[in-house]
């Protein structure tokens, strides 16, 4: 399996993002990947609620997903657009990761559960749940190259998606990504190393980077992890293509040094809290 991911930065123009999101697609398929990611927020990186609300439309009317459904079939490989800001059946959008088959069609769709709602240190504020209503389901896609399990994003902070996953059979993760640039340079590469050592799995997180038209900036740094924790394959901040070859066997391999997924516990999380006695020595 040759594994690409695209870093894009983009901006409130969906046919520019759409157009831009694809070049650099045919780009990787002309490298020989047969798997693709592109990033959280492909076709449309836009603040502005109002104006995002009134460009959003359900995932069967949405130009974009028209659009990369005829490109995966074009290009005959599999293709997860790392999440689009779709209408849902509520008032709030969907924050939606697909992932397209070769002969074009939807093989998974997954909605991102954990909505990144935080007051950063630099002040910045930010409530995604205000915009996007959170998803319920995690998702796993059993497809000819392997099990994935799909996510975005801010959920790579709970373990537990990924345990869930992993013991369902993924040997794969996709995590495309947004991500801040103070919490990316903090935290950014051992979450996705961790969530890949803990589960002995490949992560694949497709990032935006750079200063984006609207002024938000994003960490960048797309990077490919394999199984054992290594860094197959890091961005920078500009858009471009980062590439990796996997040979999912390696999965197999990290979990039977370390079978940490078959080891747990039956765990009583009623949390023992003993009273201390503080000794103290006298003068
Ligand atoms: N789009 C997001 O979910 C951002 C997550 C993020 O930056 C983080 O630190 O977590």
């Amino acid at each position: 399996m040759r594994a690409a991911l695209i870093q894009l930065r983009s901006g409130t123009d969906m046919a520019r993002n759409v157009a831009a999101a694809s070049a650099l697609i045919r780009e990787a398929a002309g490298q020989g990947a047969n798997f693709i990611s592109t990033p959280e927020m492909t076709n449309i990186l836009e603040p502005d609620r109002p104006r995002l609300r009134a460009l959003a439309r359900p995932e069967a009317e949405d130009a974009s997903v028209a659009a990369f459904s005829a490109l995966a079939a074009e290009l005959g490989l599999w293709l997860n657009i790392g999440s689009l800001a779709l209408k849902g059946d509520g008032e709030k959008l969907i924050n939606r990761s697909l992932l397209f088959a070769p002969d074009g069609l939807i093989a998974a769709r997954y909605d991102k559960i954990h909505l990144f709602d935080v007051d950063l240190p630099t002040g910045e504020s930010l409530r995604e749940s205000h915009a996007y209503e959170g998803g319920a389901h995690a998702v796993l896609a059993d497809t000819p190259l392997g099990a994935i399990g799909l996510t975005i994003c801010y959920d790579m902070r709970f373990p537990h998606l990924y345990r869930a996953l992993a013991q369902a059979g993924a040997k794969l993760f996709t995590v495309p990504s947004a991500f801040t640039v103070p919490t990316g340079q903090a935290h950014w590469h051992v979450l996705l190393r961790a969530r890949a050592i803990e589960t002995g799995s490949f992560v694949l997180a497709a990032a935006q980077g750079g200063k984006h038209e609207s002024g938000r900036e994003t960490y960048g740094h797309s990077l490919i992890v394999s199984p054992w924790g290594e860094v197959l394959a890091e961005a920078g901040t500009e858009p471009g293509i980062v590439i990796a070859d996997l040979d999912l066997a390696q999965a197999d391999l990290a979990r039977a040094r370390i079978p940490a997924l078959r080891h747990d516990r039956p765990i009583d999380l009623t949390v023992l809290k003993p009273d201390c006695v503080i000794v103290t020595s006298s003068p």
